[in-house]
Parts: structure tokens; sequence; C-alpha cells
């Protein structure tokens, strides 16, 4: 590393000085903290546990309080690039926050573009204690300099390589210090904009998504706290995986759920159902069954409103009630405010009446009337209160009622798929599965409108059925989505195979689909295994191109599996042991008897909470159930029966998706252990 010493020892001088502004400002806020400790008190555990942990960020010497310096115009003004921004007691800036527009240069300004910037700096740092930095000049006659140059022109920065090769352990880390431009442009993308990132395993799609829901939390603080971001992923352990990525950027004003939580409240999962009846439950027709549904409840009034008041008896005529409804029904309101909105015209036709005796009445009197019980009475009668379970109830278990709501919609094989064989007895001992709840969800927004949060990051949206995508599209009705996934690790039987249905059924059609293609997890020869896939699952999708120095190990066995582990407490990083789901017991038993301390992803799921610190991914080695390999990674990978994973799913080319999802965990190495022959897709391989 080309530093000047004494510059080194100025910037590190820098360093403590912006350590020292940083605690004054710690200082300053909390004691503003206890001043609003009173509002907040009892905000959710979640938000109090990840405020500590954002404190102990803070706190933490390790974590470098800057990344880079970019100089600016003729003057050559300097600006130091950190995770937050740092001021002096003037109010001036020491560092600033990379989400800060002055920042932008530092991510994507080339020699071609430079953006008005001379120089970037780069720092290298062991343990948050500065080692060196590198410059590159960008518009200056000496940028040509030795050593290779990327394709840009831009040369070769060993930092930059280093963090990209640097050994996982642990939890997801961020990548603000090297994100790269076709990532930044992503990332700063405006908060309007709904868009699909598709991108290959590794691509940094989950990264880039984190940083985005980062970035405009920043762009857009106020907006954003008040009405809520919220990061969607596939299980509990992936949530467990990331949580610690926006509390590292400072950022604590994101809810984490997974689809089953979000519309957890309207019952809890008890049962689970074969794949044809989850992914016909999970049909975008099933919203207008469930439409039909609801809007069947409402009458047509046959009968006069009687009310008497006083010694009169006030009426309002069938036929008023019938144009009422009408003209209600044609406003498009959700179903409970139609219902509110009947009462409310019943009464004013009785208002109009009393007023026309010469009597003044007022608003007041006008929602008094609208809350006698002749009114209410009569409008529960025409427009009946709807509650979703007993509704979804009677849909799954009267054929004849759910024939008259999906005539038209759904074939009678698919009405006789969709009906009970043994219905409960009642909607309380139902025992639903998560579509059902999805069902509900949709059910309960066609009575009550739902609420919409300004921002929604979905991760592996590739996988969601168009029932659970209406239901973040309506949580983001009146603010935008970063839908993130691969069409070629889809392993659900209702996935998507298309962005522009997955934007349809969110009810963003303009959204727009950008596309990473750079790979900064698997290695090339890695890579080139997994891709053997691609034309089976995928045909239309490009395997990324390798970033990574290193070309990785890739070692194909049917050695014992006992024989394989020997190795693994030697492997430098985390290791992951990705099995058959039905093949953890056994595996457990191999490992205990072997000796060797793991953890099981997805274990405890249901008694951990948000504020439970233990995470799996603190473990060196963890096993793996296959179908919870889906987002994460280890520097070594040992994939155990891979013809056992393919054989698990309900057929042959999501099996075979679900093995490219396995193939693709790994950084470093990746040991293929078999015993039964590789699917045949993944062409000639010689076995050791
Ligand atoms: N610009 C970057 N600099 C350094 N590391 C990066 C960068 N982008 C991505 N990475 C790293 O690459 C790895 C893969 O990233 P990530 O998990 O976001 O990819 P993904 O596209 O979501 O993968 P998958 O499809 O398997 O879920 C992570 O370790 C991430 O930190």
């Amino acid at each position: 590393m080309p530093a000047d010493v004494s510059e080194l020892a100025q910037e590190r001088e820098f360093l403590a000085e912006a350590r020292r502004q940083l605690g004054r400002m710690r200082d300053r806020v909390a004691a503003l903290d206890g001043r609003y400790a009173g509002d907040r008190v009892s905000a959710e555990v979640l938000e109090a546990a990840l405020a500590r942990r954002m404190e102990q960020l803070t706190d933490d010497p390790e974590i470098p309080l800057f990344f880079g310096r970019i100089t600016v115009g003729e003057d050559a003004e300097t600006f130091h690039i950190g995770r937050r921004h740092v001021s002096d007691p003037d109010g001036e800036p020491m560092v600033v926050d990379w989400r800060a527009p002055v920042s932008t240069p530092f991510y994507r300004a080339t020699p071609k573009e430079p953006m008005g910037i001379t120089d970037r700096r780069r720092y290298g740092f062991a343990r948050g204690h500065l080692t060196g930095f590198e410059d590159e000049p960008l518009t200056r006659a000496d940028r040509t300099a030795d050593g290779p140059a990327d394709l840009d022109g831009t040369p070769h920065s060993e930092i930059l390589e280093a963090e990209i090769e640097r050994p996982r352990t642990g939890p997801m880390r961020d990548i603000v210090a090297t994100i790269q431009p076709e990532q930044d442009v992503i990332v700063r993308m405006p908060l309007e904009r709904t868009l699909v990132v598709q991108g290959a395993p590794g691509t940094g799609k989950t990264a880039v998504g984190l940083h985005r829901a980062a970035y405009l939390l920043y762009a857009h603080r106020e907006q954003l706290t008040r009405r809520g971001v919220l990061v969607v992923g596939p299980n509990k352990s992936f949530l467990r995986y990331i949580r610690d990525v926006l509390p590292a950027l400072g950022e604590i004003h994101a809810t984490q759920a997974t689809i089953e939580e979000l519309v957890g409240n309207h019952a809890p999962v008890r049962a689970t159902e074969p794949a044809g009846l989850g992914t016909l439950k999970g049909d975008g027709r099933m919203a207008a069954v469930l439409r039909r549904a609801v809007w069947s409840h409402v009458a047509t009034p046959e009968d006069t409103l009687v009310l008497p008041r006083g010694s009169f008896r006030w009426r309002v005529p069938a036929y008023e009630a019938r144009e009422a409804i009408e003209q209600i029904r044609a406003r498009d309101v959700r179903y409970a405010l139609g219902a509110a909105q009947l009462r409310h015209a019943l009464a004013h036709r009785v208002l109009v009446q009393i007023e026309e005796t010469g009597d003044a009445l007022d608003d007041r009197a006008w929602d008094v009337l609208a809350r006698t019980k002749p009114v209410r009475d009569y409008a529960a009668a025409v427009w009946p209160a709807v509650e979703p379970r007993r509704l979804l109830f009677r849909l799954l278990s009267d054929p004849t009622f759910l024939a008259e709501c999906a005539d038209g919609i759904l074939s009678e094989a698919e009405q006789r798929l969709l009906t009970w064989e043994r219905p409960p007895r009642a909607a309380g001992s139902a025992r639903w599965t998560t579509a059902d709840l999805v069902l509900l969800d949709e059910l309960a927004d066609l009575l009550d409108r739902t609420e919409s949060l300004a921002h929604i990051v979905v991760d592996e949206a590739q996988d969601l059925s168009a029932m659970m995508l209406r239901a973040l599209g309506r949580r983001a009705a009146t603010g935008s989505l970063t839908v993130l996934g691969d069409l070629a690790q889809a392993t659900t039987p209702w996935a998507s195979s298309d962005w522009s249905d997955v934007l349809a059924h969110l009810a963003k059609p303009d959204g727009h689909v950008e596309q990473l293609t750079a790979g900064f997890r698997v290695p090339a020869d890695v890579i080139d295994l997994a891709a053997r896939l691609l034309p089976s699952i995928a045909p239309g999708l490009e395997p990324p191109t390798a970033v990574r120095r290193a070309r990785g190990r890739l070692t194909i066995t049917t050695a014992p599996l006992d024989d394989v582990l020997v190795g693994v407490p030697a492997l430098e990083g985390s290791v992951g042991l990705i099995v058959p789901d039905a093949a953890v017991p056994h595996v457990r038993g191999s490992l205990t008897a072997v000796g060797l301390t793991f953890a099981v992803v997805g274990e405890r799921d249901d008694e951990r909470d948000a504020a439970d610190d233990t995470s799996e991914f603190d473990a060196h080695l963890d096993l793996v159930p296959a179908s919870l390999a889906k987002g994460l990674e280890f520097d070594h990978v040992v994939l155990h029966d891979p013809a056992g994973i393919v054989a698990a799913e309900p057929n042959h080319a999501t099996g075979l998706r679900r093995l490219y999802v396995c193939l693709t965990r790994a950084v470093t190495s990746l040991v293929v252990r078999h015993a039964d022959d590789l699917p045949p897709e993944l062409g000639r391989v010689t076995s050791a």
C-alpha cells in the first residue's frame, strides 16, 4: 500500500479526532434521549433491542468511522466518507454520511466520468486500526498507474479486493465501503420507483436491498419513519441472518417479517396442505372469488325503514334504500365503510324529512339518527357485518356457496379441490394454513383498507404466490417496493416465472426490472458447476460473472460423510453442512458422534423472539436443512446427498432449482458428497 508515512499519521490523527467528536455528539443525544424516553419507553421490544445493538456498534472501536475520501474540484476540498455523519463543534462536517449526495462520486466516478472528483482514496483497516490507504487519481495525467486495470480503466484496487475476499463469519455484514457502481445506481433510485432486482446467486441482491432501505430512510427520514419501512424475508432464520445490517448502518426504524408473520394476526397457522391446493389458494383468481363472496352479502331491500321519533314515524321506502346502496357501490368503497355509509345515507333521508317540517338539525343529530336501533338493524339486514374467518369457513365448507362465488372463475374440479373433505365444525376450530391466512388477509382488506407503508423491501420474491404478492402490494399501495429475487431459484409450487406478472400482482405494473450480473460470493469453478443446471431450470437466464479472484475449491466425492467431516474443524471461516431436510436427524447424530459442535439452522424458531441475541450464525459449523439454505452463505459448504435434495421436492424441476440454490452458497470451497448418482443435468463429473 503506497501510503506516505506522514500522511498516514495525519489520517490517523484525523480518525482519532473524528472519534472524539462522535463521542461528544453521542453524549448530547444521550441527554436528549432521556427527555424523550417517556414517549417511546414501551415501543416494541424489537426496537429497543436494535437500539441497544446500534449503540454497541456506535461504541465499537473496531468499526471504522470512515472508509473513503474524495477530493473535489479545483480547490481540492476533501470529504471523508463513513457510515454516519460526524461534525466538529462548529457544525462543520468531518465525516459525511455515505448516503449524502456528496458521497455519490465515491461509488460511481470512473476515469471516463470523474463526476467532478480528482482523487478517490480507500482506507485499509485491521480491527478498527487504520493500516494504510490507496489513492486513485481520476483526472490527472499520472493516473496511468502501474498494475492491472479493470475494464473501464479503473486501476485495480487491492483494498477493494481484500474486502470482497475477506472470510465470512457470523451473520451478514454491510458492504457500505465497497458498493459497486451498478449496485449504487439501484441503492439510490428515487423512492417513488418500484424496482425488481433480478440477479444470479451472490450478486448482492439482499445487500443492495438493505442498503437501499438505509438510503431511503436517510433521504426521506421524516416520511419513512412516520409511515414505516418493512423488510420481508423467506423465513425466520434468514431474517436473523440479515438483522444486523440495518442497525450497523445506523437504521433501527425498519421492521422485518416473514409473510407468515405479516398475515399472522388473522389466526395461527395450524396445518399445511398439498402443493396443488396451496397453488390454487395462491392463484390470483382467488381475489375475484373472495370479492364476490364478500359483496354477495349485500341484499336488495324490500321493506320500508320505519323510524319512530317522538310522536312521529319517519319512513324511508325500499326503493330509496336501494338507490342509496347503488350510489355507495358505485363509489367502490371498502365493504365495512359502505355499511357505515348506508347507515348515514338512510339517516340523511330521515333528516331531510325532519327538516322539511321546520326543525333545524345539525351533523350531530345526523350521527345520532345513524346510530338509532331501527337504522342499525335495517342496515345490518341488507348490508350485514362480515367476519373473514367465518366467510372463508363457509366458502371452503359449503360447495353451493363456493359455486355461486366461483362460477366462471374456477373450474368445477378446482372448486372440488378447494372444498374441505372433512370440514371443521366451526370457523373457530378450523386448522388454517399459511395460504388460508393470506386469503383471510385479502378478505380483511376487502372489508377495511389495509394501511400502506412507505416502502417494502421483499427478498426471494420469486417464491411468492399471486395472493401473497397482493398482500404485500396493498401494504405499499401508496408507497413503493424493492423486489429482490432470482427466477432460477424459484422453489415453491406457486412461484413466478415472469417479473411482469409479479409487478402486476403487486399492483405496480409500471415498476421496472434491473439486473445484477457480477457475482461476489461464488467462485468461478463452483459457478461453472451450478450453471450447468440453468438450461433445465431457467433457460433465459445467464450465470453470474465471478468477480472473486479465488477460483474456489470444488471437490466431488463419494467418500463417507464422516471422512469428509474430519477436515471441518481446521477450516477458517464459517462452514455450512447442507443436507436434505429429512436427513437432519441422522446427520445430527453423526456430528454428535464425531464430537463436532454445531448449530441447526431454523431450530428453536418458535422459541426465539426478536430480542433474542443468540444466532445460529455465530457457530463455526451450521447444519442446514436444504429448504432453509436460500439466501445464506458460508465460507465452506459441504453438500450432502444432492440426489436426495432433488428428490425431496414435489417435481424434478423444483428439485433441480433447490439444488442450484444449495450449490451456490459457498464462498471459498464446496464439497459435494454423494452416494447415489448425481442428477444427469449436472453433466459429466469425476468424483474423487
Ligand atoms: N459490492 C460488494 N462488495 C463486497 N461484497 C459484496 C458486494 N456485493 C455483494 N457482496 C457480498 O456478496 C455476498 C452475496 O450477497 P447477497 O447475499 O446480497 O447476494 P444475493 O444476490 O442476495 O444472493 P442469493 O441470490 O444467493 O440470495 C455477500 O457476502 C455480500 O456481502
